[in-house]
């Protein structure tokens, strides 16, 4: 792959003479700072010279728009490094910090970023969106999307990515280890060695092979789990919302109830919705059997941690092994001394549970991955306007943008999804040749993307503006 940030920069300062396209860059740039004044930011790149971009196309993964050292990018949470080379290599201003942000200084550095990655600690709310001003998409380092307020992103034009299953595996063998950990009380007897104490005990301890595992969620990671439990003998029955078919000869069943009836170690991997908060509570812990198993990796507001120490404490669970937590904190350090929460001593007192950090998804593989995946997504959005694998806007992409056409310009038009405005738009474009156009709808937000040439420089600006003053718009961007 050709280092295409050297071959592009040099041609910055110089960009007219090699584009031809001279009196287009300053009449652009000065678009693009007026603008960024205005409450709908928008973007405006250059490309680089059309006997360039096709080659350039067919040479690097993403077309790299001119002026790539104009993106600002801030990456939280410690984003794996293969994410931020990824940017790094187009020449974007990478900021990288090691833990999230408290409220106002999020809010402070969000007004300026063009892009932002963030894993599941950093809440990105419609409150701290409305300060994001140059904001055009959010990279989630991770499967979770629930810290970010999604439909408030849509309306706002700015989209949203993930990396839905690259972490699955390394949480679905936390979780087989977890079952086995607790089956033979593997932490109580560590910590009591640890302390010097020879505690060899065999009452409560148990092989888990016959056992039966009862999987509520079964996405990619309960599916996962399923496979691996059944090779270690395990029966697995599963509940899900959805009918799904199971993997070897696991079972679903049609109510929480009976799986919780029906399994030793009852596991939860659902994401965070207000049908999932507090899923597992008292009334869940008492129809349970007697001396099973609770794990949970999703999330924290899955289970009413005061109802599981409960249930502890009166044997009717055996254990349980938790890495998720309601408030969890911002980045390492204290946190069951911090006084966020009013069980935590209790909590930590119990036998038989096992406490991580949110680690499920954290391996070297699954973080190296999702760095990539999301690193790529990102670059995709900012250079292309490709929003495939977005988690809430419509999936939208053409197959280039029309680089080796003649003043070739993609337009990109992020707009109510209210009648008439296909008309509208058409009627601005009409005067051009629209090589390739998409359009779709996801809820209330449509994404059109239109790909036209022989659009003269001085055209551009009008073309803009006059999709800016269409009263359905959201966001307008011009590549080229
Ligand atoms: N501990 C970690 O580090 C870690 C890592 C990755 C993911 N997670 C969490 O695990 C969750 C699950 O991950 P996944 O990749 O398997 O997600 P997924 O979307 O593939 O699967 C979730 C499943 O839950 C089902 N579901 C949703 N609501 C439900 C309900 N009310 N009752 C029963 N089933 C319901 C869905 O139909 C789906 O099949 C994620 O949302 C994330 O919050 C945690
Ligand atoms: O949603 C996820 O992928 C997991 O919860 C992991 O989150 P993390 O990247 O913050 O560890």
């Amino acid at each position: 792959m050709p280092s295409s940030a050297r071959d592009i920069a040099p041609r910055n300062s110089g960009a007219g003479a090699a584009d031809g396209r001279d009196g287009v860059h300053n009449l652009t740039r000065t678009v693009s700072n007026s603008l960024s004044m205005s409450t709908s930011p928008t973007m405006t790149f250059h490309s680089p010279p059309s006997s360039f971009g096709a080659r350039r196309l067919t040479e690097t993964k993403h077309l790299k728009p001119f002026n790539t050292q104009d993106i600002r990018v801030l990456l939280l949470e410690n984003v794996n490094q293969t994410g931020r080379k990824i940017m790094q290599d187009q020449g974007y201003q990478v900021e990288f910090l090691k833990s999230s942000l408290p409220e106002d200084q999020l809010i402070e550095k969000i007004k300026d970023v063009h892009v932002i990655g963030i894993r599941s600690k950093t809440k990105l709310t419609a409150n701290i969106l409305r300060h994001a001003k140059n904001l055009i998409v959010v990279g989630c380092f991770c499967i979770g999307t629930n810290q970010v307020d999604l439909s408030y992103a849509a309306s706002a034009g700015i989209a949203v990515f993930n990396s839905p299953f690259s972490n699955s595996r390394s949480v679905a063998e936390l979780v087989i280890a977890e079952i086995i950990a607790l089956a033979r009380q593997l932490g109580d007897r560590s910590n009591e060695l640890h302390r010097g104490t020879w505690h060899k005990v065999s009452a409560g301890c148990w092989e888990i092979r016959g056992k039966t595992l009862g999987i509520v969620g079964y996405g990619h990671i309960g599916s996962q789990l399923s496979v691996m439990a059944e090779a270690m003998g395990m029966s697995v029955i599963y509940y899900d919302v959805v009918p799904l078919m199971g993997m070897g000869t696991s079972r679903q069943v049609d109510s929480l109830r009976q799986l919780l009836e029906g399994a030793d170690f009852v596991t939860c991997h659902v994401p965070e919705t207000p049908e999932t908060k507090n899923m597992i509570g008292s009334e869940q812990f008492e129809q349970m059997r007697q001396g099973s198993y609770l794990i949970n990796a999703s999330r924290g507001t899955v289970v009413d941690i005061p109802a599981l120490i409960n249930a502890s404490r009166t044997g009717k669970i055996a254990g349980a092994a938790l890495d998720v937590y309601p408030n969890e904190p911002a980045g390492n350090g204290d946190y069951f001394n911090s006084g966020l929460n009013s069980w935590s001593d209790d909590l930590r007192s119990l036998k038989n549970v096992i406490l991580t950090p949110h680690i499920g998804g954290s391996t070297e593989e699954a973080q190296s991955a999702i760095g990539v995946e999301v690193g790529n997504y990102l670059v995709r959005y900012v250079n292309e306007g490709a929003t495939i694998g977005a988690v809430n806007m419509p999936e939208v992409s053409l197959r280039s943008m029309t680089m080796d056409e003649p003043n070739g310009v993609r337009v990109i038009y992020i707009h109510r999804n209210v009648p008439g405005v296909l008309r509208k738009v058409n009627e601005i474009l009409a005067d051009h040749n629209v090589d390739k156009q998409m359009t779709d709808s996801r809820g209330e937000v449509a994404y059109l993307m239109a790909d036209i040439s022989n659009v003269n420089t001085s055209e551009i600006k009008d073309l803009y503006q006059s999709l800016e003053e269409l009263s359905s718009r959201i966001r307008t961007r011009v590549l080229y």
